[in-house]
């Protein structure tokens, strides 16, 4: 048998700091992002071989670690990580108070739409119960509720757009960037729930207690505002 050792990135030192990125699609826009504010993983985080989750920093004080999008917004509100990148999707749908979210990124770019069957006619406004396919069943009742809609939502992780057509639910609500997977799903978007970008978000507590956290933000504000046009 063979074993290829444990990574010394994978140690956890006391006092480092813990930056938390999510796996998904904001990844190969925050990468850059970060490197300007001075946040930049080192080699192993880029080679997909590896099977580590925590990886070291040119900074020698930090580490980051990569997890699903939803995760990041947890890890950071519980204090397990002090700073993370997430879409604003994720920070609505959990509303959490120990999370602060102080700089707006300007990427990940996206909208939080109610969809259905193009050859459905009846608004949602015209009902009064509905059975609606999400990933964000609390923004989901709350989107719903505001229009006087009891809303049941049935809980996916992906793919929501094959609900309608397959009986499962009347509506979705999922994120659209294109409409590419709405139309090719011969779904139409009915109306917006949310703009979405991505945010540095930071622990409340740790914001307050660790001068190096409020040093991050500052240098992520400075980063996002010298890309902000004229
Ligand atoms: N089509 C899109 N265009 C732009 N940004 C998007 C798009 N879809 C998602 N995002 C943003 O990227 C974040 C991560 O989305 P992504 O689809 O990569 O995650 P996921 O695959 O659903 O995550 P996981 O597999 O961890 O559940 C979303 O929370 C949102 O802020
Ligand atoms: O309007 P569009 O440009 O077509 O983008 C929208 C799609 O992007 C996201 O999914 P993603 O591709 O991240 O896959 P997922 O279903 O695994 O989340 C979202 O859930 C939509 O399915």
């Amino acid at each position: 048998m063979t074993t290829t050792g444990t990574s010394d990135n994978s140690i956890f030192r006391p006092g480092q700091l813990t930056f938390a990125v999510p796996k998904g699609r904001i990844l190969d826009e925050a990468l850059p992002v970060m490197a300007r504010a001075g946040v930049e993983p080192g080699a192993e985080f880029h080679d997909p071989k590896s099977r580590a989750l925590a990886f070291g920093c040119l900074r020698p004080d930090m580490r980051i670690i990569r997890v699903r999008a939803f995760d990041v917004a947890t890890f950071v509100a519980h204090g397990a990580a002090q700073v993370g990148i997430v879409g604003s999707d994720v920070i609505e749908e959990f509303d959490y108070a120990d999370l602060y979210a102080p700089v707006d990124l300007g990427i990940g770019l996206c909208r939080l739409s109610v969809a259905r069957m193009a050859n459905d006619s009846d608004e949602a406004t015209s009902i009064s119960h509905l059975r609606v396919a999400t990933k964000y069943p609390s923004l989901t009742r709350r989107h719903f509720e505001a229009a006087g809609v009891a809303a049941e939502c049935v809980k996916l992780n992906g793919a929501m757009e094959l609900a309608p057509s397959l009986g499962l639910a009347r509506q979705i609500v999922d994120l659209v960037s294109t409409g590419t997977t709405l139309r090719e799903n011969g779904l139409v978007e009915t109306s917006v729930i949310l703009d979405i970008s991505a945010r540095l978000i930071v622990n409340r507590t740790a914001l307050k207690t660790d001068a190096r956290v409020a040093a991050l933000v500052d240098a992520f504000r400075r980063e996002a505002e010298a890309r902000e046009p004229a």
